[in-house]
């Protein structure tokens, strides 16, 4: 924190291709993941690695450009290290993105998806970032997660699409984490229609579960960038380009709704601000 003179009180998570969220920061400080003790390395194409600090429309953020995978074999305590340090700086929103296959079929690549709740499958067989002891100072041994993506946000958001004129593209949906590195077969992404999962993805919910277990509201996007294979008549394939691709195409939309909810948002300036220990 003696780096920069920023003191966010908004977090952003940058998914597959959205990189761009950060560049609308203004009075930018960045750091690269290397420098800043306790964070692992982003590995993964589309994940520049860098944490940027900067203001965006009157609110101070921070966001990171590149996140963190359990695929890349780090564990899942590391991944959502730096939700605690956001807690830590005295952040009290989290707006995470990603990128999604889409399972339900109304939605298509191109559409945004906002996440009003999630399945987490690695966590339902025990793989959970708040495994272990816990740590009362951040919150409880047993959180609930059934609110965990804040519903007034989720209201705005919907109504900014409306006035941005994008609300065609955009619906609200269930987000489902697996663990990848590999896409799904026909027969598992069946299964996750049956299931009631919208889109499918293979990051966002530890970040979730940790934020929500300090106290953060969260907000959550997922751009749609491919449909899940759900037929054996169907030769579509998708690759990690491709979906980096609809990234690029849809980067600017995704940025003018971020910006619209950061902008809009009530932040609460008597926060108890725990930086002395950063
Ligand atoms: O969730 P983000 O980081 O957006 O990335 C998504 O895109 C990658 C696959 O193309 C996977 O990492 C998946 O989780
Ligand atoms: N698991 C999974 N992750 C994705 N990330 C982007 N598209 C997909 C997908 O189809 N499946």
């Amino acid at each position: 924190m003696s780096r920069t003179k920023h003191r966010p009180q908004v977090s952003i998570i940058c998914g597959s291709g959205l990189g761009m969220l950060a560049d609308s920061l203004e009075c930018q400080d960045q750091f690269s993941y290397s420098d800043i003790p306790g964070f692992p390395q982003s590995t993964v194409q589309g994940h520049a690695g860098r944490l940027v600090f900067g203001e965006l429309k009157g609110k101070s953020c921070v966001c990171m450009q590149g996140r963190f995978h359990m695929y890349e074999g780090h564990s899942l305590l590391k991944t959502t290290f730096p939700i605690r340090v956001f807690k830590l700086m005295g952040v009290q929103t989290l707006i995470v993105t990603n990128a999604a296959g889409s399972v339900a079929d109304h939605l298509h690549p191109g559409d945004i998806m906002i996440i009003k709740d999630h399945i987490n499958f690695p966590g339902l067989v025990g793989l959970n970032p708040l495994h272990g002891p816990n740590d009362e100072r951040f919150g409880p041994r047993f959180p609930a997660m059934s609110g965990c993506y804040n519903r007034e946000l989720r209201s705005l958001a919907h109504e900014i699409s409306k006035q941005l004129d994008i609300a065609g593209l955009v619906q609200e949906g269930v987000y489902a984490m697996v663990g990848g590195p590999n896409f799904e077969t026909i027969a598992e992404a069946r299964m996750l229609h049956r299931m009631g999962v919208d889109a499918v993805g293979m990051s966002t919910v530890p970040e979730v579960v940790v934020a929500s277990h300090c106290g953060l509201q969260v907000f959550g996007l997922s751009l749609i960038t491919n449909k899940v294979v759900k037929s054996y008549d169907d030769s579509d394939c998708v690759n990690h380009d491709g979906v980096l691709e609809v990234g690029r195409l849809r980067s600017q939309t995704v940025q003018q709704l971020v910006t619209e909810v950061i902008s809009r948002m009530e932040i609460n300036n008597n926060i108890d601000r725990m930086s002395n220990a950063v």
